[in-house]
């Protein structure tokens, strides 16, 4: 190669064009536990790409779902940040407006249309109110759980909250509103070329997606602090070998973490009914996802007090979450 080549191979390649007005850039919801955040990105999304479930703190990684429109993409950034126990909520929201509440584009603050405002919310909204660079969209959730008046003056209530740019009623549940929604989102975002590839709807990895999905499957009907003390892990991913086009198997080995052997007793079930309960549902939610037959096969592991123990975290992958 000589002199002349190297120096084209210096000159920058044009990025791709993005059609005349396209915008581009990241959203996160934030709100009180159980507001129906996760559901609501999933919703505009179209797809399942964060769990969600009745109890509170479900949410525990950061999720990025992507929507893709004609116009726009638009990243909804699902974050924890806020899930937590009341005593630390100031510190976490400290930390979340620091780190993602500053990165986004615009910030959709979460209100449930069926719940009294509270003392959480308004603490979340004084908060918010700080935010001067970055447009705040008040989501009044749920509607689908409320009457027109009780929807009224639950709009009415959070306009009174702070200088939202919008305030927008919204059911995830029965998809009242979930387009208008992307549209004020998009409508804050500033021009830009799309920063995903067409089609990608999250930027987790699928075997990420799986162990979410089981963790999901696997928090319906347990109670107190069950749901705080599991984990999962996929500890193998493969497709089988030899099988015929249209008819793939993908066989998923993967582990549920408990804290002690009394949870795990719990969690099997008597006779396994439990685990071969929780088996099936994830495995249907799986097939769905990967859009191929699964075998799944489950292990209920004990990691004695892992939540409290660092190398445990790590090995369990929180060592930069929550
Ligand atoms: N009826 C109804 N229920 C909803 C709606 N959106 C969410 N939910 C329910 O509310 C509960 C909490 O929803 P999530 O989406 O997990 O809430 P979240 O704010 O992400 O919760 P955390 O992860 O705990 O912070 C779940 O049982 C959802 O099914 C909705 O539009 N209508």
């Amino acid at each position: 190669m000589d002199d002349l080549d190297l120096e084209r191979l210096r000159v920058p390649l044009p990025m791709p064009a993005a059609p005349e007005g396209f915008r581009s850039g990241f959203a996160c919801f934030v709100g009180r536990p159980n507001v129906g955040k996760s559901t609501l990105m999933n919703a505009l999304v179209g797809q399942k790409v964060a769990i969600t479930s009745s109890r509170p703190q479900t949410t525990r990684r950061t999720v990025r779902g992507i929507v893709h429109r004609d116009d726009a993409q638009l990243i909804v950034v699902d974050t924890p940040g806020l899930h937590k126990p009341r005593t630390l909520l100031g510190e976490r929201l400290d930390s979340l407006v620091r780190s993602t509440l500053v990165e986004v584009d615009v910030i959709g603050f979460c209100v449930p249309a069926n719940e009294p405002i509270g003392r959480g919310d308004t603490y979340i909204a004084r908060e918010l109110a700080e935010q001067h660079n970055t447009p705040v969209v008040a989501l009044v959730t749920k509607t689908d759980t409320a009457d027109r008046s009780q929807i009224t003056e639950q709009l009415l209530a959070v306009s009174q909250l702070g200088a939202w740019a919008d305030v927008v009623p919204v059911s995830a549940e029965s998809g009242y509103q979930v387009d208008t929604v992307t549209d004020v989102l998009c409508g804050h975002l500033p021009e830009g070329p799309p920063l995903y590839p067409e089609g990608d709807l999250t930027d987790e990895p699928d075997a990420m997606l799986v162990a979410e999905l089981v963790r999901e499957a696997s928090l319906e009907g347990v109670r107190d602090e069950l749901p705080h003390s599991i984990a999962v892990v996929v500890d193998e991913m493969s497709e089988r070998r030899d099988r015929e086009p249209g008819n793939e198997l993908i066989d998923i080995y993967a582990s549920l973490y408990v804290e002690r052997s009394s949870q795990k007793a719990i969690v099997i079930g008597s006779k396994g009914a439990r685990l071969r309960d929780v088996g099936s549902r994830a495995r249907a939610q799986i097939e769905a996802l990967l859009g191929a037959k699964v075998f799944l096969d489950l292990r209920v592991r004990v990691a004695k007090d892992w939540q409290r123990d660092p190398k445990q975290l790590r090995r369990l992958g929180f060592d930069q979450q929550t």
